[in-house]
């Protein structure tokens, strides 16, 4: 079992409802889970962190939600290395916009820079086509459980 923390961005409430969900049911399989929705670097670089999940919606054109930026922008000043740790992205977006789930996408890709190792591929979630997400989270999750 897993200590799984939970690193939100979200602006009105989408991407923390999947992020909560998510945890409940993480936390049903027997796995420690917490949810941030303000994360900071030091949530991230504290000694217990083993997988983590960044669950965010795209704002604005193609932008990371404010409670999010802080982190991202700690995380590329100080780079550090968190090739111990584990993580997943669950992206929320609506593909009618230019930039296309690309906060998911910058985040994807910092943690690759930062050395993590992707437990498996990021979720996509289109909110054009799939409006209520729980069916595709709730699979996500079992198969993420089944590799932490
Ligand atoms: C003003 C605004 C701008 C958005 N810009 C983007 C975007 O650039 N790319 C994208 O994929 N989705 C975009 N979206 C869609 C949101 O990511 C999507 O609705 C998401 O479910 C919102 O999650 P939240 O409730 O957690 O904020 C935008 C939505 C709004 C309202």
């Amino acid at each position: 079992m897993a200590k799984v923390k939970f690193l939100v961005g979200s602006t009105y409430g989408n991407a923390e409802q999947v992020a909560d969900d998510a945890a409940d049911q993480l936390a049903n399989l027997g796995h420690q889970t917490q949810v941030y929705n303000r994360p900071t670097i030091d949530d991230v670089i504290a000694k217990d962190t083993e997988v983590l999940i960044i669950c965010s919606a795209t704002i604005g054109e193609g932008e990371i939600p404010d409670n999010l930026l802080p982190l991202y922008s700690q995380l590329r000043d100080q780079f550090p290395i968190l090739a111990h740790v584990r993580y997943g992205v669950i992206a929320l977006g609506d593909s009618s916009y230019d930039n296309f789930y690309d906060a998911g996408r910058q985040m994807d890709e910092l943690m690759q820079e930062l050395r993590a190792e992707a437990v498996q591929d990021m979720l996509v979630i289109d909110a054009c086509e799939t409006p209520d997400p729980e069916e595709a989270v709730s699979e996500w999750i079992s198969a993420l459980h089944l590799k932490i």
